[in-house]
């Protein structure tokens, strides 16, 4: 949905010269009429679109030169991570929202300058990510939702692997699923954060839309289906109806689905369309997801923390003392301090038997005075508190 922004043009920017669009096209059956009717009104149309694109093409070659003045303001930095800022990527992409009165949608026009910002960053050199590989995942359109396709994408075998790449700096950053909307959390990403030192700096909401592929695109032909678990879990219903009798084999990622029914007749795979792209796979059917919203949270795994962009989220671990109304005592500060609570779960603490740690997500950022008022409560109840991390609220 477009927002409901003021659309004022930028200062010392000025807007193309303003004109009315041509009409709608005229309706099917009299297209050759149409077409010569529209003749001088098309021609004036172009002309335009012409002089914007000279404008628009002007300003991100001036914007992608200030980026490079701002790069040389932080100093003598060597690599691309140095120049990274998530905080104020978020607040660019938050006034394009603000801004916008239409005719494109919010998400169209934070892809675009998403798109521009990445480019601008790639000046330095690309930003290396690691993701659960290969290419074609949702991971991996995770992303270039949150870096844009100007970064380089390090595909891998496991989400372990994605922390071990950016623990051991062969990849700046790591993307990882957490939770899906219907399936719920994913256990092995939180697992990691038991042991592990990275922190938290982003999260991308995707919307996953699963498609049946496979090389003849013909339903009748499958007698296979392979897939990862939360895929096939997403698609249960329509699996049922359309092909209760097919052998359903689970796999390590969608797009590993895919790469094994490309050598196979009588093979299907549930995947993304961009997984269908990369095997050269035809679509059956899709979206075939169960749920209409079904969404994936990822987390953008870092080595450090950064600023707060003034809309984030604080992500903790909480080991909580083994007495009466401990749980409680730890939650209540968030109350008190009147942080909003989106959030918590309990796993294994993997300290002692019936042990359990809880992930906690609240508003706010650990440089904030009520979180960090909220911080010093919960830790006279916990054993121990382990920040997480502290980054912008997914951007749509
Ligand atoms: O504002 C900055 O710090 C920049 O480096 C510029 C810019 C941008 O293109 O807007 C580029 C990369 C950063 O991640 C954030 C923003």
């Amino acid at each position: 949905m477009a927002g409901k922004g003021r659309g004022k043009a930028a200062a010392g920017v000025r807007p193309a010269k303003a004109g009315k669009p041509p009409k709608a096209a005229a309706p099917a059956g009299k297209v050759k009429a149409a077409k010569d009717a529209s003749g001088p009104a098309l021609a004036e149309a172009r002309q335009r679109i012409d002089h914007i694109d000279l404008t628009i093409q002007t300003l991100i070659a001036e914007r992608a030169r200030w980026a490079q003045h701002v790069g040389r303001a932080k100093g003598p930095l060597k690599p691309a991570l140095d120049y990274y800022r998530p905080e104020r990527e978020a607040q660019v992409l938050r006034r394009v929202v603000d801004r916008n009165d239409g005719p494109l949608a919010d998400e169209v026009l934070v892809r675009l300058f998403r798109e521009i910002m990445s480019a601008c960053l790639a000046q330095q050199e690309p930003l290396k990510i690691g993701f659960l590989g290969p290419e074609g995942t949702f991971s991996q359109q995770a992303v270039f939702k949150h870096f844009g396709h100007s970064a380089h994408g390090l595909p891998l075998s496991s989400i372990e692997e994605v922390f071990q790449e950016v623990e051991s700096r062969n990849a700046d950053f790591g993307v990882v699923p957490v939770e899906n909307s219907g399936q719920g959390t994913i256990q092995v990403t939180l697992d990691m954060f038991l042991t592990s030192s990275l922190k938290i700096c982003g999260e991308v909401e995707l919307r996953v839309h699963q498609y049946m592929l496979s090389r003849s695109g013909h339903l009748e032909d499958v007698e296979r289906v392979y897939a990862h678990p939360q895929s096939l879990a997403q698609c249960k219903a329509w699996l049922r109806q359309h092909l209760p009798k097919a052998e359903k084999i689970p796999t390590s990622s969608n797009a590993e689905a895919a790469r094994r029914a490309r050598s196979a007749d009588d093979a299907a795979a549930i995947a993304g369309q961009s997984a269908g792209h990369v095997y050269g796979l035809k679509a059956i059917a899709g979206p075939i997801e169960d749920r209409p919203d079904n969404t994936t949270r990822f987390l953008v795994l870092g080595r450090e923390l950064f600023p707060p962009s003034g809309n984030d989220r604080t992500s903790v671990l909480v080991y909580v003392k083994d007495q009466p109304g401990a749980l409680y005592n730890v939650l209540r500060p968030l109350a008190e301090h009147g942080l909003s609570m989106n959030r918590i779960e309990s796993r294994p603490a993997h300290q002692g038997l019936w042990r359990y740690a809880f992930f906690i997500d609240f508003g706010g950022h650990v440089d904030d005075e009520p979180v960090r008022r909220a911080l010093r409560d919960i830790g006279e109840w916990a054993s121990e508190v382990k920040i997480l991390g502290s980054y912008p609220c997914a951007v749509l």
